[in-house]
């Protein structure tokens, strides 16, 4: 695993495949979820969503791996970074996908698995319930009054997009809201997604990708200086690390 270097102010790291990203998010979740449960009492965690994070949630709940008994699990408390408006059972559901993979397989206790409310008919209504229950189960420990998560895992589209934040799409704009009801015409569906403010405001933002069709986009945000959704997750307090398969760094130029 190579590590090219730090771009537009990340760390890059680079494996050979998506198992070997994976790890590498794996062992920065239980670095910094036992940093953060020494530090404060608790790790607050966002799951990303999509199929790339399916390899790292089965990592992490594999009791043949070392992730799974070395996370403060009793003191995690879990969120969503984005979810399709759909039920909690629906193949589509990003919470699904967690569940079955990671959460209904580790100790986390239920009621720190807060998940957005995708069945809601009212996207908006959902969106400004989610972010109440986050405002509820974190608080806000400094001024701005915006909570910090210790850690946000975060995917990329080819598109640039990251959560449900889409190009061209008025959540990427939202600064008065931290989690975001997004109309997004290309796929002519709303998705609840975090916003830029909260997203900015964690410790640490881990973005894993793997694949060729995500290499243009990869090279654009931490190269290209292009505007694209992703490129405008700055954690200005926190750190930022991308984790790569070496199919996904492919058009890095180092
Ligand atoms: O729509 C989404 O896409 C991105 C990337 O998903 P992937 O399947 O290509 O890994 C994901 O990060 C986001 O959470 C998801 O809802």
């Amino acid at each position: 695993m190579g590590e090219p270097g730090g771009l537009s102010g990340a760390r890059v790291l680079v494996a050979p495949d998506l198992a070997g990203a994976a790890e590498l998010a794996a062992q920065e979740v239980v670095a910094r979820g036992q940093a953060a449960a020494a530090l404060r009492g608790r790790f607050a965690l966002a799951l990303a969503g999509g199929h790339t994070p399916r390899a790292l949630h089965a990592l992490l709940a594999d009791p043949a791996q070392p992730f799974r008994a070395r996370i403060p699990w009793a003191r995690t408390e879990i969120f969503f970074g984005d979810e399709r408006c759909v039920p909690p059972d629906h193949p589509d559901s990003n919470y699904r996908a967690a569940r079955e993979a990671l959460l209904a397989r580790v100790p986390v206790p239920e009621r720190q698995v807060h998940r957005l409310r995708g069945e809601d008919p009212d996207p908006a209504a959902a969106a400004r319930a989610y972010e109440a229950e986050l405002r509820a189960a974190l608080g806000s420990e400094e001024g701005d009054g915006v909570p910090r998560l210790d850690l946000v895992l975060l995917g990329l589209g080819p598109d640039g997009h990251t959560a449900s934040l889409f190009p061209g799409t008025a959540a990427l704009e939202a600064s008065d809201r931290l989690v975001a009801a997004n109309h997004v015409p290309r796929l002519g569906a709303w998705r609840l997604t975090f916003t830029l403010p909260l997203l900015d405001a964690a410790r640490a933002v881990i973005f894993l990708v793997a694949g060729a069709e995500k290499a243009p986009a990869v090279a654009a945000v931490l190269e290209g200086g292009a505007d694209l959704p992703a490129a405008r997750v700055r954690p200005e307090r926190g750190e930022l690390l991308w984790a790569l398969d070496a199919a996904a760094a492919s058009g890095l130029r180092r």
